[in-house]
């Protein structure tokens, strides 16, 4: 199975009012580097695949059409910029991967190719780049860019794909870069290209600015599972980061992904899909339900909602408890209202149902949605079933709370996932790159025969 570790540079990346956890290093230690590094080896001490940062753009402004409860609550602010980390994580470890968020709706393409090529080379192939579309209509006050509207954004990416692929697989052949000193050339002009790409929405005529890295094209992961979203991880990514709320019913959407990939020419098996998860793990069922309940009185519930509202961009605060949420209009996230859907088939969900939801604390429960809580048998025989029913290839672990669950995922529930033989207990030395990881020692470039040249024609 593979296991990457969810965090973000922010002093409570994902459950609000974490932060406040006694001893929990997350809420300084973001933004130090002793914090990083000690995290990547402890991270690579249990052998897990990879460190995985999301990141964002723009400010959670939605809830009440203010930013002072996300800034009151560390929504996602304060945060720092990951990719700044990777080449000091690098530097403190061999084997351990990392995923960046970088968004295309944010950044030109070519700045994106020539930043992962950076990543890939100071890490010795060890990136990920994790694309999103973003959602924060707050962004674009910040010079960013005109606000797109959902599906435009999707479009957008799947040129802005195109683009830094062409640039990171066609531009330099591998045996551009000669270092003759003989013949004074370091580079041969004649096998290095332009791309000469006009589309849409880019115009980037190349050549690219770095000799090809160990991987080329950083191993492509992709968030984001509403129709449009899933069409565009079936054609580009290797790796999806999922939040299916249980087995059963995730395993539909599991089979979705895997045939849209098969639509599109790729082997079903070449994309990997990553359930994210929250995970909450005690030593026995005593303690898991005492950290539970502890936890739960410091939760924020604004700080939920801050959150929740920027994701869907719908200010539960403006419209009436009875309102269905399907009637609201939204050009942020689907996948959220998406989620709520699978959940319960058959309910109208209204705003007061999904200020509830969000808002009151998690109930300590094995079989809750979208989390791996008790013991670290109970939390084993929890992802055995979701490799088993809903055909996962692994978890994006979601620590609660964000440093002691980092903890508590290495010393309690890895042990236990290693004695099932469900984990490895060291890395494969064939596997020098994040690639290899997830597709096998050899495969270090992106391979997709479906699309090989067709990268521009899309
Ligand atoms: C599980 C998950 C994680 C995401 N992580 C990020 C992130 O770190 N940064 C970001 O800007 N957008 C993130 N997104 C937003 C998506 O990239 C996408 O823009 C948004 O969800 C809208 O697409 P959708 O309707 O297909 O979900 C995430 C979405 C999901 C579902």
């Amino acid at each position: 199975m593979h296991l990457n570790v969810f965090t973000q540079c922010s002093p409570a990346p994902q459950f609000k009012g974490m932060w406040r956890v006694p001893g929990d290093r997350t809420a300084t230690g973001y933004r130090s580097l002793e914090y990083w590094t000690a995290r990547a080896r402890q991270l690579e001490a249990a052998c897990v695949d990879a460190l995985f940062f999301a990141d964002i753009h723009g400010v959670y402004d939605v809830y009440r059409g203010s930013w002072a409860p996300a800034v009151r609550h560390a929504v996602q602010i304060p945060s720092i910029d990951p990719a700044l980390l990777l080449p000091a994580l690098a530097a403190t470890t061999r084997h351990l991967g990392f995923a960046v968020t970088y968004s295309t709706t944010y950044h030109p393409p070519f700045e994106c190719a020539r930043l992962f090529s950076s990543l890939d080379h100071l890490t010795g192939g060890r990136v990920g780049w994790n694309i999103v579309t973003s959602y924060l209509r707050s962004a674009t006050a910040n010079g960013l860019g005109d606000y797109l509207d959902h599906d435009e954004r999707y479009d957008r990416a799947d040129e802005y794909v195109r683009v830094t692929r062409a640039l990171w697989e066609e531009s330099w052949d591998a045996d551009a870069v000669v270092r003759d000193a003989g013949r004074d050339t370091f580079t041969d002009p004649t096998r290095v290209h332009e791309i000469d790409h006009h589309g849409r929405w880019f115009s980037v005529r190349g050549p690219h600015q770095c000799e090809p890295s160990p991987q080329r094209t950083p191993v492509l992961y992709q968030a984001g599972s509403s129709p449009r979203g899933i069409e565009f991880a079936a054609r580009h990514a290797e790796v999806v980061f999922l939040t299916l709320a249980d087995p059963t019913t995730g395993a539909e959407p599991v089979a979705d992904l895997r045939a849209t990939a098969a639509r599109h020419g790729r082997d079903p098996r070449a994309v990997k899909a990553l359930q994210g998860t929250m995970v909450m793990v005690g030593r026995d069922r005593a303690e898991a339900k005492a950290r539970a309940e502890a936890y739960n009185t410091l939760w924020s519930s604004e700080g939920q909602l801050a959150k929740w509202c920027g994701w869907m961009d719908i200010d539960l605060s403006a419209f009436p408890d009875d309102t269905p949420v399907d009637e609201i209009r939204s050009q942020a996230s689907h996948s959220f209202l998406g989620f709520l859907r699978r959940l319960t088939p058959d309910r109208t969900w209204t705003v007061g149902d999904v200020k509830y939801l969000v808002s009151r604390p998690r109930r300590p429960r094995v079989d809750a949605p979208v989390t791996l809580f008790g013991t670290p048998e109970q939390v084993a025989d929890r992802m055995e079933q979701w490799l088993e029913v809903a055909d996962v290839d692994g978890f994006n672990l979601i620590p609660c709370p964000p440093s002691g669950g980092v903890d508590d995922i290495c010393d309690l529930l890895i042990p236990e996932l290693q004695r099932r033989g469900l984990f490895r207990t060291a890395y494969d030395p064939l596997e020098s790159t994040l690639r290899e990881r997830y597709f096998g020692p050899g495969n270090r470039t992106y391979s997709d025969p479906a699309r090989a040249g067709a990268i521009r024609e899309g």
